[in-house]
């Protein structure tokens, strides 16, 4: 009689917590999707948990970050091709259907023209000078225009043309060099190596600094976890007095602004003829000093881990598959100007993959990306056999984490053997 007694006070007990909780949940739920919606209609949220929202649909056991990308298309496989998600305070818009995307894009692309607050307002990347965190607004669109008139542009990239040939001629030189002496080769690292050199290059004629801005695209390249967090989390935690997160992007942030400031002063007179002719025009918008500094910062990280991570990618698949390997070349070493017309079809198919954003904040520099990349793996395909380190085939499983762009887990290696072709590296007059 005792048990069944205490059988049912642990029944009544447990009813009771779950009533309880079940009504602080719904109560947590109701206050804060009241909160949240202001009247406007949300797209469906998926159930979620008190104070970290959606957090645990992005982690695997045992609290690790599974690739964000394959997290969203679960999500979306369950739930939809439309939601709104929840992470801790921060919404997110989860769309994965390209008829949504093109709509979202064409219709409300203002409203998503901005890619929230800044996290750490003093650091050279992503602060308070940064392009890419600036809103839309008057001085995003002076911003825009430098760099498209100096840099990105199609008479800009035109310009730099015989630049491009020489650092293709140094990169070839350099794997040459490697294969001579049987040494191996990381694909991704020689790849941003020679894109920096090329951008450094195109932007400040004498460029030597290479080396010095590989490490630190590499820094900030680890650091990216540490900015998703900062963004986050610093503001509200700063108004707490707590400010870990910033100690470590201002490390770099701080050891690198020597080295710009070293460019710049080698260029004294080129950053003040920018800075005469992008003055404060209508008092709305300012480009300064630090300005620069950050777009300078910005543009080599943008450039340089999305041409490597890009080419690396690139050259798993194409060493995976012998097949394309071998047609790929025999288009490169034939007669490549019959592929020629076809770029708009190939920019068409790219815009499905978005794999250069779409809208007003697309990538700047996708005009150059295209250029850099086709031709870096070009060289690569042309001039030299490959052997891939450490197995038959690569291994092309995808880095965990969060990350600007997606990474492969592990470094793509290779030894190379020179063919013996009659080389002449160049880009094809019309490609541009
Ligand atoms: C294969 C190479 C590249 C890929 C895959 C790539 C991809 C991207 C993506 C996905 C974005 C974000 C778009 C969005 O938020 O919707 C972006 C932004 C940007 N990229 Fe690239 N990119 C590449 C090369 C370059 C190069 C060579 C440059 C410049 C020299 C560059 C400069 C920028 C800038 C400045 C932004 C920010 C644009 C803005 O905020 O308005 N990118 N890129």
């Amino acid at each position: 009689m005792a048990a069944i007694v205490i059988f049912d006070f642990q029944n009544c007990l447990i009813l009771t917590l779950l009533c309880l909780f079940s009504s602080l949940f719904i109560f947590a739920f109701v206050f804060y999707f009241k909160k949240q919606n202001n009247g406007i209609d949300l797209p469906p949220i998926p159930p979620s948990l008190p104070i970290i929202g959606h957090l645990h649909l992005l982690l695997t056991a045992p609290l690790g970050l599974a690739p964000l990308h394959k997290c969203f298309h679960k999500i979306s496989s369950k739930y939809g091709p439309f939601l709104h998600l929840r992470i801790f305070h921060v919404p997110v818009v989860l769309i994965s259907s390209a008829s949504v995307a093109y709509k979202i894009f064409t219709d409300h692309d203002i409203n998503i023209s901005f890619r929230g607050a800044v996290a750490i307002d003093e650091s050279h990347v992503f602060g308070s000078y940064s392009f890419f965190r600036a809103p839309y607004g008057d001085f995003w669109k002076l911003m825009k225009k430098l760099m498209v008139t100096h840099m990105t542009g199609p008479q800009a990239v035109e310009k730099s043309r015989d630049t491009r040939t020489t650092e293709l001629q140094g990169f070839y030189r350099n794997l040459l060099d490697k294969a001579t002496k049987n040494k191996s080769v990381d694909i991704g690292e020689e790849v941003k190596r020679v894109v920096i050199n090329i951008l450094g290059k195109s932007m400040a004629v004498t460029f030597s600094e290479g080396e010095e801005v590989m490490e630190f695209v590499n820094e900030l390249t680890a650091l990216s976890p540490m900015f998703f967090v900062a963004q986050i989390f610093h503001k509200p935690l700063e108004k707490l007095g707590i400010s870990l997160l910033k100690y470590n992007i201002m490390e770099v942030s701080d050891r690198f602004d020597g080295l710009w400031e070293g460019i710049i002063v080698k260029h004294e007179e080129k950053v003040d003829s920018l800075l005469a002719v992008y003055p404060d025009e209508s008092a709305k918008s300012e480009v300064t000093r630090n300005h620069i500094k950050s777009l300078g910062a910005e543009l080599f990280f943008a450039a340089g881990d999305t041409s490597s991570q890009t080419a690396r990618w690139a050259m798993a698949e194409i060493l995976n598959n012998p097949k394309i390997f071998e047609r790929l070349r025999e288009e490169i070493d034939s007669v490549p100007e019959r592929f020629l017309g076809q770029d708009e079809e190939t920019r068409e198919k790219a815009l499905k993959f978005l794999a250069f954003g779409a809208g007003r904040r697309a990538c700047a520099g996708s005009n150059l990306g295209y250029i850099l990349a086709q031709t870096i793996v070009g060289v690569m395909v042309q001039c030299f056999d490959w052997e891939i380190e450490g197995g038959e085939k690569v291994k092309t499983e995808e880095a965990s984490g969060l990350r600007f762009f997606m990474a492969m887990a592990h470094p793509l290696k290779c030894t190379l053997l020179p063919r013996d072709i009659n080389l002449n590296i160049r880009e094809a007059d019309e490609v541009v």
